[in-house]
């Protein structure tokens, strides 16, 4: 493991049975207010941001806003809010899907994306791959393509990589952290 890495494992807490029984949450606050971490974290994200040559960076709300932004920014790229449901006020694309401990609805503004464009999803916990997976398809239909999805930690007992690979078409899942 390198010493980034380290890093950053150190800076995720684990909290059993959150938000039910059986789930254990990877708490990544302690990063956050970490700015050594958390900097490490945005220069290695904005890192393949470039590698992929992706033209904007799609966050996934809640936690991709707030690792998703600031790559946005030390990239050079414009940022796009993929929301829950309701929450954005102009004309939106939806997708359903389910994730770890439920199920939800996705959105994007329509006009926010462009052919041509390249997008980097990001956020911080890939588990089953339901969230990732809707917001690939919803980055498609709004006429985008997929540069690549970034995550900081995936849990590799839930199988997302091989459901999101095969829904990535030849573009990189790169998550920092395996555990
Ligand atoms: O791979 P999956 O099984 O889809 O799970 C991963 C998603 O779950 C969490 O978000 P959550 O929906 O809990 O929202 P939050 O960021 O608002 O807490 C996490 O931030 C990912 O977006
Ligand atoms: N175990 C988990 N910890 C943090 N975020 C998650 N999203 C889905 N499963 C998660």
């Amino acid at each position: 493991m390198t010493d980034i890495q380290e890093l950053l494992l150190s800076r995720i807490r684990d909290v059993a049975d959150y938000p039910e029984p059986g789930v254990l949450f990877k708490d990544i606050t302690p990063l956050l207010a970490d700015p050594a971490a958390f900097t490490a974290l945005t220069d290695a994200f904005a890192e393949i941001a470039a590698r992929t040559g992706a033209t904007k960076v799609v966050g996934l709300e809640a936690r991709g806003f707030i690792l998703g932004a600031p790559v946005a920014l030390r990239a050079g790229l414009g940022f796009i809010p993929v929301r829950k449901a309701g929450k954005l006020p102009g004309a939106t694309l939806s997708q359903a899907y389910d994730l770890e401990y439920g199920s939800a609805e996705i959105e994007v503004h329509a006009e926010d994306l462009a052919t041509g464009d390249r997008v980097l999803i990001v956020d911080d916990v890939l588990a089953t791959g339901g969230t990732a997976e809707a917001s690939i398809q919803l980055i498609r239909r709004a006429g985008a393509r997929v540069a690549g999805v970034a995550v900081l930690m995936e849990l590799g007992f839930l199988d997302g990589r091989p459901r999101l690979e095969a829904a990535l078409d030849g573009a990189p899942l790169e998550s920092l952290l395996t555990v």
